[in-house]
């Protein structure tokens, strides 16, 4: 007689930051995974990255491509972990050889908020008195807020997310713009004073979504993830994905977008904005969504064409004077 020998499903390790907020994610991809096979093992390895660990230095003046997904990337490549959990907004839009985007999952609310100093409960940004300090260490936030807010002032403000709002309620801080997904992930969204809507702050590419990075050549991988991707969430991120690629030529640029997606129909509208908050160039573009990707290339092209291309350099000559 001959018998059969099966060796056992290997155990998925899968990559995460420390940081809570991190975790949050990365246990709920677990839990989805168990869910969905329930005879697999799937184990929780953590790294701390680059990124979480120089709190001191402003994001805009080091540029933040990479920063929180170098380490677990070499992970991969070394084989020590099988896949790791990103917020789809911190992962580079291109990314290293050997491994892709696996899957993107259902994106929460991809809007920004505005979480208000306790003395101004009754008050909207709009009616913040002049001066008033709000706190973000994005470039997208402020190049909006201060075109839409000339009045206001603004303040670079690092660290996690409690840290940032001891240092709201600690009063260094009139207001601290935050995305609506972190605080609600984080179970903060009483801290969610107004949620900016898309005429005062366009969001970042990705945000609110999770992504997923792993081995290009691991189908086993590759199949399992498939089971908690969300395609519209992935037709959106790849839109706004691929007008982001066609932008930046390797800097951090000011850039907002927002999706919807209506049957096969996907909208995206982007807006590049200078820094100062003097120039803002912004349109709309529509098309079947299978054509994800072109349209994000399409409304990069015309932005590009009607100013986008002058803020761009303008912020590439900034950075080489500095
Ligand atoms: N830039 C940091 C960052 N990366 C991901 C989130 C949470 C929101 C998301 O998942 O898009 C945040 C916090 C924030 O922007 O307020």
């Amino acid at each position: 007689m001959t018998s059969t020998v099966t060796s056992p499903a290997r155990t998925i390790r899968i990559g995460s930051r420390k940081s809570q907020l991190a975790l949050i994610q990365t246990y709920w991809v677990q839990e989805q995974l168990k869910k969905h096979f329930p005879d697999r093992e799937f184990e929780v390895q953590t790294m701390s990255t680059h990124g979480d660990k120089i709190l001191d230095v402003a994001l805009s003046k080091i540029g933040d491509k990479g920063l929180f997904t170098k380490e677990l990337e070499l992970g991969m490549l070394r084989d020590e972990i099988d896949f790791a959990v990103h917020s789809l907004k911190d992962l580079p839009t291109r990314l290293p050889e050997g491994l892709v985007l696996g899957c993107v999952t259902e994106r929460e609310n991809p809007a920004d908020a505005l979480v208000m100093h306790q003395k101004h409960q009754d008050k909207q940004i709009e009616t913040l008195p002049e001066g008033s300090i709000i706190g973000t260490s994005s470039l997208r936030r402020l190049a909006q807020l201060r075109y839409h807010f000339p009045h206001l002032s603004f303040k670079d403000v690092r660290g996690n997310l409690n840290t940032r709002l001891a240092k709201l309620d600690a009063g260094d801080y009139d207001a601290l713009i935050l995305a609506v997904a972190g605080l609600k992930r984080l179970d903060m969204s009483d801290r969610i004073h107004q949620i900016l809507p898309p005429e005062i702050s366009l969001h970042a590419v990705g945000q609110g979504a999770l992504g997923i990075e792993c081995r290009e050549d691991d189908q086993e991988v590759l199949e399992l993830l498939n089971a908690i991707a969300h395609p519209p969430t992935a037709q959106r991120c790849y839109a706004e994905r691929s007008l982001l690629r066609e932008l930046e030529g390797g800097c951090q640029v000011p850039i907002g977008v927002d999706t919807q997606l209506e049957g096969d129909t996907l909208t995206l509208t982007a807006i590049v904005a200078s820094v100062d908050g003097q120039k803002l160039v912004k349109d709309t573009i529509q098309g079947d969504s299978s054509q994800a990707e072109n349209l994000g290339i399409e409304l990069a092209q015309k932005l590009k064409q009607q100013g986008a291309q002058e803020i761009l350099d303008e912020i590439l000559a900034q950075i080489e004077r500095e």
